[in-house]
């Protein structure tokens, strides 16, 4: 079975004001409310990709409760852990450009996560976890860490899609799939970044001290850069397309790569696919699903590094 662990979800308030003012009242063109949170997006489009997952994580209060409910309602397993407090708002902006806030993790306490650790600690060999999404303030940065080596030993496959000292943290863990966005790499080893050559550079040394399978740096329109098992390194480019909703992509990459390697098809290029499922994501309000996914596929090229690595950023 494949778990998502999400300790942090949200709803997300998606909110249309084309021309967004501040200091004024502004009044909503289009609204929307989704589950949200990493893993939760994860687990959502394994779903509509036709690959049943289990979500687990924390949720709280009446924005929790709204949570369970979404997710009951799409057929999608929930082990989630109650905790007092409620769930988070994330409020999306669509003005003219994407502008978001992301609010405060209710407090987490040693026994929720000692509840949650129990149920991980049940998992085996058979099993697939995804660590995705900020960690809240009230616990350990170091969670992802401890969790992913206890379950790595147990020969669980853990993926990771986190930021800032979680992720950092993480990676010595080992995962066997990790997939910051350029600005997350750009902040884990504090250096800008204004070219592929920098995103090659930076994460390659991923690769290098971390010795991580599956590295895939997502650069949104400038689709991904992967850094794979072989040591290769391969540029993929989805096609130019009118962006609807960027929120969830890059869970959409996720999701795309653990399909890929579930339905375990030779022919399938796994990255290929995963940049697709990011695209489709993109280029629609809600989550991408097969068929929109198997059209933006054949419109994205992949070329090895050393074709590509002259080209505009
Ligand atoms: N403007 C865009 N045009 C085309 N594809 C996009 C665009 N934005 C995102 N994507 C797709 O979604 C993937 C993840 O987007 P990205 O913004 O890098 O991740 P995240 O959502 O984690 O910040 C990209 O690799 C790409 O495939
Ligand atoms: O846990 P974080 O880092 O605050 O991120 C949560 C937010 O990220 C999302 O999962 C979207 O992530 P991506 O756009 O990176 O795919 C939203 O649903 C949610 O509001």
């Amino acid at each position: 079975m494949i778990y998502t662990v999400t300790l942090n979800p949200a709803i997300d308030y998606i909110v249309n004001v084309t021309n967004f003012e501040t200091g004024r009242l502004n009044r909503s063109e289009a609204d929307d409310k989704q589950p949200g949170g990493k893993g939760i997006n994860v687990s959502r489009v394994l779903q509509r990709l036709g690959i049943a997952s289990t979500a687990t994580g924390f949720v709280g209060g009446f924005t929790g409760e709204y949570i369970r409910s979404v997710l009951t309602s799409e057929g999608i397993a929930e082990r989630f852990e109650s905790v007092d407090g409620d769930t988070r708002l994330n409020i999306k902006l669509k003005t003219l450009e994407e502008t978001e806030i992301n609010g405060r993790s209710p407090v987490i306490t040693q026994k929720d996560l000692a509840n949650l650790e129990a149920l991980l600690l049940g998992l085996t060999k058979e099993d697939t976890v995804v660590f995705a999404g900020s960690v809240p303030e009230s616990v350990d940065q170091s969670i992802y860490h401890k969790w992913i080596k206890l379950l790595s030993e147990r020969g669980v496959r853990c993926y990771l899609d986190a930021n800032g000292s979680s992720l950092k943290e993480a990676l010595a863990a080992k995962p066997y799939f990790v997939k910051p966005n350029h600005h997350e790499l750009s902040e884990l080893y504090n250096r800008s970044i204004v070219s592929l050559e920098d995103v090659y550079q930076y994460g390659s040394l991923i690769k290098q001290e971390y010795n991580i399978p599956h590295v895939i740096i997502s650069m949104a329109s400038r689709g991904a850069l992967y850094f794979a098992e072989d040591e290769r390194v391969y540029h993929y480019q989805p096609p130019r397309g009118n962006v609807l909703n960027s929120v969830g992509a890059g869970d959409s990459v996720v999701a795309g790569f653990i399909y890929a390697k579930h339905v375990n098809d030779g022919d399938l290029d796994a990255v290929r696919f995963a940049v697709a499922c990011g695209s489709a994501s993109a280029f629609q309000m809600g989550f991408c699903d097969k068929q929109d996914v198997m059209e933006m596929y054949r419109k994205t090229t992949m070329k090895n590094w050393e074709e590509c690595r002259h080209e505009d950023y």
